[in-house]
């Protein structure tokens, strides 16, 4: 069976002080009030070791949200998936479309990264989603298969099954505008033919796929009802501890 999984994506915000707060307010109130659902938060890479003290591995699990393509060495301001790993994390974003879209991370670039995090024993976040105009013109289909088989398809089985998918139109990230339930469902139900087709029935029936772009409390609980919607990755509302749980709770 497939696991339900709600991630935060704090992106390029708070402070590391501010990060603490944050992590220690969810943790206190996922303590509280148990979550029915895996809980994954990904920080910045400065939050890690701090955050990765502090929370009960029982309840949530942290990532990064992002890693380098090389494994180590001379390459200043990068750090590599063995560093992620080291800090405590268990997973780590990778191919989301800001950084696909501002750092020029390619299907080949990708790959690289997802190769490294996998050799670390990280669980990989692979984020997909196509723009606006791709959209218009139809050819959401054709560019989410190729963002699949451009960096993933050379995975064994084995590798694989440590890839959630994540997907993330990117007309609907932090613009307010969310996919239907309907159009999430049909997105995810034609992801998981792609998956069987390369990797198999079973393999595609246990792959977790996130739906991500503008998710809130007032709609998740419609995007997690639908049958191939099995979670969230969140942005904005993983910033405030209330809201990021709400849409936790939207599994209840
Ligand atoms: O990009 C996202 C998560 O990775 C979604 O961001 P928002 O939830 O802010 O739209």
């Amino acid at each position: 069976m497939r696991k339900k999984i709600v991630a935060g994506n704090w992106k390029m915000n708070k402070t590391l002080q501010e990060g603490i707060e944050l992590a220690k307010d969810l943790n206190e109130k996922l303590t509280a009030d148990k979550p029915n659902c895996g809980v994954v938060i990904c920080t910045p890479f400065i939050h890690l070791a701090s955050v990765a003290g502090m929370i009960d591995e029982s309840i949530m699990s942290l990532g990064a949200e992002n890693c380098a393509d090389k494994e180590k060495g001379a390459y200043t301001g990068e750090v590599s998936a063995e560093m992620v790993k080291s800090t405590g994390a268990k997973y780590v974003i990778l191919g989301h479309s800001e950084r696909r879209a501002y750092y020029g991370e390619t299907a080949e670039i990708l790959k690289e990264k997802v190769n490294l995090a996998l050799a670390n024993d990280l669980k990989v976040i692979f984020c997909i989603g196509e723009v606006l105009e791709e959209r218009e013109a139809g050819k959401q289909n054709e560019v989410v298969k190729a963002q699949i088989e451009g960096s993933l398809f050379d995975l064994t089985a084995e590798q694989y099954s440590n890839i959630i998918l994540a997907y993330e139109p990117v007309w609907a990230i932090g613009t307010g505008k969310t996919a239907t339930a309907e159009q999430a469902e049909e997105m995810h139900a034609f992801i998981r033919e792609v998956i069987e087709e390369k990797f198999g029935k079973a393999a595609a029936e246990d792959t977790t796929i996130l739906y991500g772009g503008s998710c809130k409390p007032s709609n998740a609980k419609e995007l997690f009802a639908k049958p191939n919607v099995d979670g969230g990755l969140i942005g904005g509302a993983a910033l405030k501890a209330d809201d990021f749980k709400g849409i936790i709770d939207a599994w209840k």
